[in-house]
Parts: structure tokens; sequence; C-alpha cells
């Protein structure tokens, strides 16, 4: 067995958090030569809920589990934490306006940020789950200016994982046999899923499925996804979630690469360089690969007038939202 790696986790007694932890802790995240230390950070409120799930992971005697802690104060949670997956956030509620909910995010994420600036270790690397994702994470971001910015993240994996299972499915197609799909942008309804650049078994995916569905009910499908569940389901999608973000962490950690498929890429939120006219800092959706623990922008692909749109549409979504933020003095 390797060295421990410290990972906390905020929002442990929810549900995301509980579809999370018990695989996160079988070494499904980072390998079963990898054992692992939990840091549950909960509200009071939740406390019991994470003290509940703590029992059982115990009663799951996992070989990777080395300890499971539980706090209500952020800054123990991230002390020394290598990985955080940052899940707890306030959701919105009836007569919520939209900067009653970025305030009170701002009031999580930025105290949250600088936790982890103060305390974290040196290697710390963020994942935002909780909505709205990106802005979240970039309210964080601005609260650790010590830690570089690209070790802030934010989950699109599961918009990603979402457009390859519904691309297969209309290709009747193996999901093994999707690559090159990219969601751009926001994890929200504005977010884009692009097959301009997708593969069905090698072939060209706007070759495969009918380009007019490629660019509208595909799309529509794809950013609603989330909705369709609740829809379906009664509730938000919670095991897809869990599994996104445990693939994100893996790939970021251990690398996009597979035997046999070197190139293999995915979707993850990222600071931008002003990659793809993306303005610089924006935490945006990006196709990406990672290597040696760096996630690294897809560059070069082309980019015709109709995603060009799409693109811009999202990031406007999100140029507004940080902009909101910093109305409200969350951030600089
Ligand atoms: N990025 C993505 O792809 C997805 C994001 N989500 C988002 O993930 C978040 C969590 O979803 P669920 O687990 O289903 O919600 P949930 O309501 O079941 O759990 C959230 C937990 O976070 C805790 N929490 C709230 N504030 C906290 C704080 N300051 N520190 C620590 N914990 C805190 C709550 O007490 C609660 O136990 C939501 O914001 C949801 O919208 C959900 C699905 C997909
Ligand atoms: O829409 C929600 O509340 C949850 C979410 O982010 C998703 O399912 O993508």
């Amino acid at each position: 067995m390797r060295d421990p790696i410290t990972i906390a986790l905020t929002g442990a007694g929810g549900q995301i958090g509980y579809a999370a932890l018990f695989r996160i802790a079988s070494g499904a995240m980072l390998g079963e030569d990898r054992p692992v230390r939990l840091r549950l950070l909960e509200i009071p409120q939740g406390m019991r809920a994470a003290e509940g799930a703590a029992l059982e992971l115990a009663d799951c005697a996992f070989p990777t589990l080395a300890g499971v802690e539980l706090t209500d104060d952020p800054a123990t949670a991230f002390d020394g934490a290598n990985v955080a997956l940052l899940i707890g956030s306030r959701p919105r509620t009836a007569g919520m306006e939209r900067g009653d909910l970025l305030s009170a995010n701002g009031a999580i994420f930025g105290p949250q940020g600088r936790a982890i600036g103060e305390c974290a270790a040196d290697d710390v690397r963020v994942a935002v789950v909780g909505n709205p994702a990106n802005t979240n994470a970039l309210i964080a971001q601005q609260h650790a200016p010590d830690v570089p910015a690209e070790r802030f993240t934010a989950l699109t994996r599961l918009d990603h994982n979402r457009a390859v299972g519904i691309l297969a499915a209309q290709a009747g197609a193996p999901v093994a046999e999707i690559d090159g799909v990219t969601i751009w942008g926001n994890h929200s309804a504005t977010q884009y899923p692009d097959l301009s650049h997708a593969t069905v078994g090698g072939r060209p995916a706007l070759e495969t499925v009918d380009v007019e569905w490629a660019r509208g009910p595909y799309v529509e499908r794809v950013a609603r996804r989330g909705a369709e569940i609740i829809e379906v389901r009664g509730g938000s999608s919670v095991g897809s979630a869990a599994n996104a973000a445990i693939e994100h962490v893996r790939d970021w950690l251990l690398g996009t690469a597979r035997p046999g498929d070197p190139g293999r890429r995915t979707s993850a939120a990222i600071v931008s360089r002003g990659e793809y006219g993306v303005p610089e800092g924006l935490i945006s959706s990006f196709p990406v690969r990672s290597e040696a623990g760096e996630w690294r922008v897809v560059e070069g692909l082309s980019v015709d007038e109709f995603s060009r749109e799409r693109i811009d549409a999202s990031v406007a979504e999100l140029i507004a939202e940080r902009d909101a933020v910093r109305e409200l003095g969350l951030i600089r």
C-alpha cells in the first residue's frame, strides 16, 4: 500500500455525498493500492446523516480506508487535504432570486476557498459539484490567491457522460466506440454538447447520426437531462453525479490516457487561459486531457459558425454570473 491521500468532501450528509463516499473509500477513485483518509465537512443540520454514513463506512471494512473524520469547521476539513470535493451548496428554493442564490453560495464557497488556501496541502486539487458549479468554483478560487488557479475546477463530467450515453443510444453503438465528444461552457441549460469532432467506431458522428438531430434535439436533451431525471425519478441526479465526480478526480490525478487509447479525452470546467476565445480566468468547460496531474485544453479543433454561437452563448452566461458575484462583492 502507498501513503494515504487526504480527501475532503463537503455535503457528506447529502445524497451525492452518500453515493460517492463508499466508492471513494473502496479505492474506485484512486486505486486499490491507495489508502484514503476522509474528512467530511457538514453543517450542523447535516451532521447526523454524515455520522450515519461514517458508521456504515466502518461497516464496510475497506482495506483502503485509512480514517474518517467529521467536522463543521472548514479549516479542520481542508487541513492537509490533497483533494477537495465541494458538493454541499445552497439549493435554489421557491421565491429565491438569482442574486439571493449567488449570495448564499458566496457565503459557502468564499470561506471554503479561503480555508483551502490557508490549510490544504501544496498539491491540493479542487472539484466543485455544488451548483452553480462553475461560479462557485470561481468564488472559491478567488479566495485562495496562493493556490495555482488551475487547481480549481468544476464538474461537467456528468454532462459529458450524458452526451456520450445519448449519442451511443441514437447511433445504436456501444459507449466504448464513442470518442471526441465535448461539453463547452457552463454546467447549466446553456451548455453546448458538441459532436463536431466526435466519432462513433472511428467514423465521424455527424455522418452516423442526423446533423439536424445533433444540433437540435440532442443539444436540448443533454442540456436538460438533469430536469428530465428530476421529472422521472422525482429527485435530482445522484448516482450519476457521484460517478462523474469520481471519474473527474480519477482522470485528473491518474491521467486520461488508457491502454490502446493514449489520446482519450473528456470534458471539464477549468480556468480559461483564453483558449477558444473564452475570456481568461473564467471557469468554463473545454475538451481536455490530463497528464501528470494537470488538465490541458485540447487545442486546434476547428469551430464552425453554429458551434461558435453556442459556445459564445454559454460563455456569456458565465460572464454574467461572474459580473453578478463581483457586484455582490463576493469576488474582486
Ligand atoms: N455539477 C453537477 O453535475 C451536479 C451538481 N449537483 C449539485 O450538487 C449539490 C449537492 O446535491 P445533493 O447531494 O443531491 O444535495 P443534498 O441537499 O442531498 O446534499 C447537500 C448537503 O450539503 C450540505 N451542506 C450545505 N451547506 C454546506 C456547507 N456550507 N458545508 C458543508 N456541507 C454543506 C447539506 O447539509 C446537505 O447535507 C447541489 O448543489 C446540486 O445541485 C447535482 C447533480 C449534478
Ligand atoms: O439540475 C440539478 O439540480 C442537478 C444538476 O446539476 C444536474 O442534474 O445536472
